[in-house]
């Protein structure tokens, strides 16, 4: 039973409830007023028996005493205009039948038999004596019909209030019924579709309208929260898109990077075993990249590199790979190429296609580019063999002269592993002082006499020997190491020639700066440390800079020579000429100095074009108010011809090669006697 109320819906719930109350309460109800109907229907009855038989006993009286019972008779008779009276009767006080009425009903004896009969028995009295009794006898149909009538009544009532309750309840249900089945519904959409865009009517101010407004607000919030999550939640796909896309991918050129490359091979040697199949890696380096970024900056720069990239792209097939490797290198992976020559007739193609001339900043370049090339399974199993022999094969072809493409041969690796070698050495060098400066004296063309000196740096290798700054500069500075280095090279030179001028007098020092130091945050601040714990003046440093390190980044540059010219150093150009130097640019430049680089002047005085260079370089100089130091000289005849055209100081092995610093006092002071003694003798030959 309870299972099956728990089952009825709450349509059917209310109205079995109203039934079962409305039926209990009419029933109890009805029960209690028939009742109560009968009880008063049959007091009345009885009242009404009694009071008539009263009359009766008075108005017979007279009958009686005068014994007229035919009167007596009558006067029962006019009792037959009721009819519930049965019988009315006369009873002397002996006890005798005086006078009887039995009005004419049908079934007046079987009425008389019945159990339900009232009776009234009234004395007939005169005086104090008793004559004799009326006696009443009437039936309970009046009381059955009253009983009835109301019982009908209560009945209809009944039916009329069930009816009545049970369209209130047919409303009271329709009210609870509808909000619930509306919410029921919505609570599905949400559930089932994640749908919160519909609402609920709230027609009511009850509880179930309270009901629907909470449920409505609960929608609104969790649709916010949908909403906001949906936005965050693609918000981060999005992050974690771009991440994986940035972890990936080359930012500048959008091609993969060297992660992507290490991951793209370890697949494809998964999926494919080996590379037995057949692979070419081409590994390129730009030759002329850092002399544009320096010189035109990185956007410039940025610009090139997204060129080359498009061009490489645009020249491989679809499954070919090509990445950026790093700063300037790419590398382009040939799938199913097993032929060398067809893989070095590729980058060739690709190495023709690079060097097309393109525009930048309305400017035109030409970038030429160093090829490595390795294909498997010949120079390698894997593709990171592969990757480390094309790069070998890269450096050689960059050490070859540039702009070339190589072939990976057994022997590049050894030479390769030299260079790796050569950084792990060179980062000993200091600490087991392997590295000496050579000095090399700066003359006054005019006069001959030595002014001053360039430190050069040399290492002495332990097994190798002497090792040429032209091939450990630039490991130092690709390392980093050149930082410390130089910093050691200002440290050794100025103290050098703090004790030297106190003994010559004042010597000025010209000391080779990297593009790396000169970069460097705290170059000024060091240099300017390292002079003052020297003890050497700034006026006698002079800080030998290149084009290409001061032609990037102009306003960068200018900035940092102003803070050292602010110190007091002195600044010179280095192998002025040599690179692509801005004339406009110089005027810019706080410097004291031009090097004309030793290559224009090895051809003096024969070679028009050398003259005319170095003629040119030492008369935009002098307008500039510069001065100009030629170095390489190696003829007395390049001295003059220098000397004549504005060229105030020169350098060479004519004058003496770099000396080590043991030497140097020695070279002072041979110089200055000889130049004594040529004094005298051509004073003394004028006297003569
Ligand atoms: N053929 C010929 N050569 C002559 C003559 N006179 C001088 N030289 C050489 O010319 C180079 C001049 O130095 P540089 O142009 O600054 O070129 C330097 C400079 O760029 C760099 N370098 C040397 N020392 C340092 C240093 O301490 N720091 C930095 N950053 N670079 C240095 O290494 C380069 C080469 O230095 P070195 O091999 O010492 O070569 C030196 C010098 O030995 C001559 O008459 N004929």
């Amino acid at each position: 039973m309870k299972r099956w109320l728990e089952s009825l819906g709450i349509p059917k719930k209310l109205w079995l409830f109203h039934l079962v109350t409305a039926l209990t309460s009419g029933i109890v109800a009805g029960v209690i007023m028939i009742l109560t109907v009968w009880t008063i229907a049959r007091g009345n009855a009885n009242t009404d028996v009694q009071i008539k038989a009263s009359i009766m006993a008075d108005n017979i009286l007279p009958s009686l005493q005068f014994r007229d019972n035919a009167v007596a008779h009558d006067i029962l008779a006019g009792l037959g205009r009721d009819r519930d009276i049965l019988r009315a009767k006369v009873i002397e006080a002996n006890g005798e039948t005086f006078a009887e009425y039995l009005p004419e009903r049908p079934g007046l004896a079987k009425r008389l038999r019945s159990k339900d009969l009232i009776r009234a028995s009234i004395p007939i009295m005169d005086g104090k004596d008793r004559l004799g009794t009326v006696e009443l006898v009437r039936d309970m149909n009046s009381v059955y019909r009253e009983t009835t009538i109301y019982t009908m009544a209560i009945g209809v009532a009944m039916l009329v209030s069930l009816l009545v309750g049970s369209l209130l309840i047919l409303r009271l249900q329709r009210s609870i019924t509808v909000p619930l089945a509306n919410l029921t519904r919505l609570m599905k959409q949400v559930s089932e579709r994640n749908d919160y865009t519909h609402r609920t009517e709230v027609t009511s101010r009850d509880e179930l309208g309270d009901l629907g407004l909470s449920f409505n607000h609960m929608i609104e919030q969790i649709q916010q929260r949908d909403t906001a999550l949906g936005h965050e939640l693609s918000e981060r796909l999005r992050a974690e898109e771009q991440l994986a896309h940035l972890a990936h991918h080359d930012p500048v050129t959008g091609l993969p990077n060297r992660h992507f490359f290490r991951k793209c091979t370890q697949d494809l040697e998964k999926l494919q075993g080996s590379t037995d199949h057949g692979m070419a890696l081409l590994f390129i380096d730009l030759d002329n990249f850092k002399y544009v970024n320096d010189t035109f900056g990185h956007d410039c720069g940025d610009q090139l590199l997204t060129e080359v990239a498009m061009r490489l792209q645009g020249a491989v097939r679809s499954n070919d790979i090509v990445v950026r490797f790093g700063g300037d290198e790419f590398v382009v992976l040939l799938q199913n190429v097993r032929e060398t020559a067809l893989a070095l007739q590729l980058a060739e193609k690709l190495r023709e296609i690079l060097t097309r001339p393109l525009r930048l900043n309305n400017q035109e370049f030409v970038v030429t580019c160093s090829i490595g090339v390795a294909v498997a399974p010949l120079h390698g199993r894997s593709a990171e063999e592969l990757l480390q022999n094309a790069d070998a094969a890269m450096y050689h072809a960059k050490s070859g002269g540039k702009d070339g493409v190589r072939l990976w041969e057994t022997t590049m690796s050894d030479q390769s592993t030299a260079r790796f070698s050569m950084e792990a050495d060179l980062r000993h060098a200091i600490d087991r002082n392997e590295l000496e400066i050579h000095y090399q004296p700066i003359v006054d063309l005019a006069s001959q006499k030595p002014v001053g000196m360039e430190a050069l740096l040399r290492w002495k290798h332990p097994i190798q020997g002497y090792v040429s700054p032209m091939v450990f500069i630039p490991v130092a500075e690709e390392s980093g190491l050149i930082l410390q280095i130089g910093e050691w090279v200002m440290m050794e030179a100025f103290r050098q020639v703090a004790a030297w001028s106190a003994d010559f007098g004042p010597l000025s020092i010209a000391v080779n700066v990297s593009a790396r130091q000169f970069r460097s945050p705290n170059f000024t601040a060091r240099a300017d440390q390292i002079a003052r714990d020297s003890g050497l003046n700034r006026d006698q440093i002079e800080l030998e800079l290149t084009e290409s390190m001061v032609m990037g980044h102009t306003a960068e540059a200018v900035r940092i020579m102003h803070e050292l010219v602010d110190c007091g150093f002195k600044l010179s150009l280095d192998d002025f000429g040599t690179g692509y130097s801005s004339l406009s640019y110089l005027k810019r430049f706080p410097l004291n100095k031009l090097k004309i680089d030793r290559s224009f002047v090895s051809d003096l005085p024969d070679d028009a074009e050398s003259a005319a260079i170095a003629e040119a370089i030492a008369g935009l100089a002098h307008t500039l108010g510069m001065q100009v130091v030629a170095e390489g000289i190696e003829t007395l005849e390049q001295a003059a011809y220098l000397a004549d055209r504005q060229c105030r100081y020169g350098q060479g092995y004519y004058f003496s090669r770099p000396l080590p610093a043991s030497r140097f006092p020695a070279y002072l002071a041979e110089t200055r006697a000889r130049l004594l003694l040529e004094s005298r003798q051509e004073s003394s030959r004028r006297h003569t």
